[in-house]
């Protein structure tokens, strides 16, 4: 009697409780939807809001993303949080996507919190306002045309041949390593004309440090992290100031580098304020190039060579494309631009890679009036983040998100499902660069290697700015014996006849990505 008294006690309590929390707790939440309130969310202590969380996802082994994937699952797909004592707001939708990124109403801008724009500088493209953004984009985009594209990949192919050249044989080979030096000898050539080699060591030293810094508390106390971060980006400026110096001197007109191309133009608009740039705008610029661009594109190419390793189907069909194209021109020595335009498969595939990897995994913007996301209420002064990753991972716009298969772009995509170089005025200047550098590597490596990934963890490296791997994608590689690969060759024949228009399009700079 006793016994049962005391389960039916328990049984009632915990029907109690039951209700409790579907009639009493949970509506709280429910209304605050159904009046189209501030978002759900939590913004943590005072002054620090939820910034100690942030940074202890950021020090893990499951990198930064993990604290926003948190909060989606708890509060759904809009949530607010507060770092570094800003409130952030994290968006899903490629409906909000359209909305912040192509800024019709011109209710967003760009900013970055004042730590990152003392490390890149504020005269940088990255922080500037919407007018100053105007012109400096407007220089910085001729440098992008199709001519430098041209050279520039000749000059990254010669340092990928050389780089494969010491696979073989080598033992472990950390991909991400290879690919940080091949892109940032390709980049420094490129921007300054910069081949030598101490200056590029100390150079890539201190651009880590200004990255580390990019994510750190901003304590500027000697041995903290963001103060190493900006006495390194007062040596980066040093060291351009001297090359501008060197250039301006010995006027080296023969050199088309983007800086010489910068202080030419420059020359010519003489006082003209609107049409020059500033040094100090040519410099913040030229470290900006380096930091977006190296370490992304880097990233990139260990994530899609892991992806590869880890789907020999693709690989297959992959390699059957580029051993056609090989065969078809054995005695050129570099690739060209044209050859990027005859890789159809290849260009599915660092789209596919960039989509399953999402190097930059959320796009900010400010919010410069109050106005209503997705059935919220956004506040002026709040970052508002649209959620690339999120997006690129959703069921409903991606059948199968998690499998890695490039055929999934032979339709166009859905509009505002793939962000990974952003949208609308500030799409990433140097897209076509980063795919064709992306398809160049894979030319090489496909053609001469068949590899190993010989660790399979997804980690993300700590205090990386940027989606990276933690084990960097270690391969054993071996020199492709090609006969080994006669199927696959044949099966190129049931390949979809290679679309070059649509190759061409990808790396065509003025053509939006579907
Ligand atoms: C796979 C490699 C790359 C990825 C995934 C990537 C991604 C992005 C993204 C998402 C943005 C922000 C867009 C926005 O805020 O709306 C961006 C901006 C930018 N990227 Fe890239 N990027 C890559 C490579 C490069 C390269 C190689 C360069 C230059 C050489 C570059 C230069 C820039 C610049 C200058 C901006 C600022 C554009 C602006 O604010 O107007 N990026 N990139």
């Amino acid at each position: 009697m006793h016994s049962s008294l005391c389960f039916y006690g328990v049984l009632l309590l915990g029907a109690l409780l039951f209700l409790y929390r579907q009639f009493v707790k949970k509506p709280r939440y429910h209304n605050q939807i159904a009046k189209a309130d501030i978002p759900p969310g939590s913004c943590g202590l005072p002054l620090i809001g939820e910034t100690v969380q942030f940074l202890a996802a950021v020090s893990s082994g499951r990198g930064f993303y993990d604290f926003i994937r948190a909060r989606r699952l708890r509060y759904g797909n809009c949530f607010k949080t507060n770092i570094f004592g800003v409130t952030q707001v994290f968006v899903s939708s490629t409906e909000s996507a359209k909305t912040i990124l192509i800024n019709e109403s011109g209710k967003f801008t760009k900013r970055y919190i004042k730590s990152i724009a003392e490390l890149v500088g504020d005269q940088s493209l990255l922080c500037a306002s919407h007018e100053h953004h105007k012109l400096i984009r407007s220089r910085l985009a001729k440098l992008f045309s199709t001519s430098s594209i041209s050279i520039f990949i000749k000059h990254f192919d010669e340092l990928t041949v050389k780089s494969l050249g010491t696979w073989e044989n080598a033992g472990t080979i950390t991909v991400l390593d290879q690919a940080l030096e091949i892109t940032f000898k390709a980049m420094c050539k490129m921007l300054m004309s910069l081949e030598d080699g101490q200056k590029l060591n100390m150079l890539q030293e201190d651009i880590t440090h200004v990255c580390e810094a990019m994510l750190a508390f901003p304590l500027k106390f000697p041995g903290t992290r963001f103060y190493k971060g900006l006495k390194a980006r007062k040596r980066i400026m040093s060291t351009l100031d001297l090359i501008i110096t060197e250039k301006r001197r010995c006027s080296q007109r023969n050199q088309q580098d983007f800086l010489q191309c910068l202080l030419i133009e420059d020359e010519k608009a003489g006082s003209d304020e609107a049409y020059r740039l500033t040094d100090t705008e040519i410099k913040d610029n030229i470290l900006t190039m380096i930091i977006a661009g190296q370490d992304t594109t880097a990233s990139a190419i260990a994530w899609m060579v892991k992806y590869l390793g880890e789907n020999q189907d693709v690989l297959d069909t992959l390699r059957a494309e580029q051993l056609q194209l090989a065969e078809k021109n054995p005695l050129r020595p570099f690739l060209t631009l044209e050859d990027l335009t005859e890789m159809p498969y290849a260009s599915k595939v660092v789209k596919e890679s960039l989509r399953m990897a999402s190097i930059v995994s959320w796009i900010p913007r400010l919010a410069l009036q109050d106005c209503e996301i997705e059935g919220f209420k956004m506040k002026k002064g709040w970052n508002i983040n649209v959620d690339a990753r999120s997006i690129h991972l959703d069921h409903n716009l991606y059948n199968d998100p998690n499998k890695f298969d490039p055929s999934r772009f032979n339709d166009d995509s859905k509009p505002y499902s793939f962000l990974a170089f952003g949208m609308g005025a500030r799409t990433c200047l140097g897209m076509n660069m980063a795919k064709a550098m992306m398809l160049a590597f894979l030319h090489r490596l496909i053609t001469t290697y068949k590899w190993k990934v010989i660790d399979s963890d997804s980690s993300i490296k700590k205090w990386a700015l940027f989606s990276r791997l933690k084990s960097g994608c270690p391969v054993h590689a071996k020199t492709l014996d090609k006969k080994c690969f006669f199927p696959s060759v044949r099966a190129i024949r049931h390949l979809k006849k290679p679309n070059f228009a649509a190759a061409k399009e990808t790396i065509n700079h003025t053509t939006p990505i579907k």
